[in-house]
């Protein structure tokens, strides 16, 4: 049997987008709560129920949300340019290493706004 863990995340930063077109509000510096949804998958370990403990995942995240809660996140390396693209990204190449079965990361910056990321560089 497969099956598919989801866990959420929050963290506060500052960003500003350099690279867009003159004139465009997000060139000015904003911040924004963003929300970090990761998705793992794998097969469920008969005797215990589960695909793994879930706070393996939270395990994996708490570096990364140290390093960019409260940041300007273009100062952290890799995110000179944070797009929500590139946040998911970012999460991914710092993720997959230690959580088996990563299937998706949605980073979302606004109620209404979100990137999914599967891990195709
Ligand atoms: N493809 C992307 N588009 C935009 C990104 C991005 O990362 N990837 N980022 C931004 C800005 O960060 C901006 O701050 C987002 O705010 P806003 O456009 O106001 O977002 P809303 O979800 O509130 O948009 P509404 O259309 O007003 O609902 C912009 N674009
Ligand atoms: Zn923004």
């Amino acid at each position: 049997m497969r099956a598919r863990l989801t866990k959420i995340f929050h963290f506060e930063a500052a960003h500003t987008l350099p690279t867009l077109p003159d004139g465009h509000p997000c060139q000015r510096m904003h911040g924004h709560s963003f929300k970090v949804v990761v998705h793992v998958e794998g097969e469920v370990n008969e005797a215990i129920g589960w695909v793994y403990d879930h706070k393996e995942i939270s395990r994996a995240m708490a570096p990364l949300l140290d390093l960019l809660d409260h940041s300007y996140l273009n100062d952290v390396e890799g995110l000179e340019s944070p797009t929500i693209e590139r946040i998911a990204a970012w999460f991914w190449r710092k993720l997959e290493p230690s959580l088996p079965g990563l299937k998706e990361i949605c980073v979302h910056e606004t109620p209404n706004s979100s990137c999914s990321f599967y891990g195709e560089f």
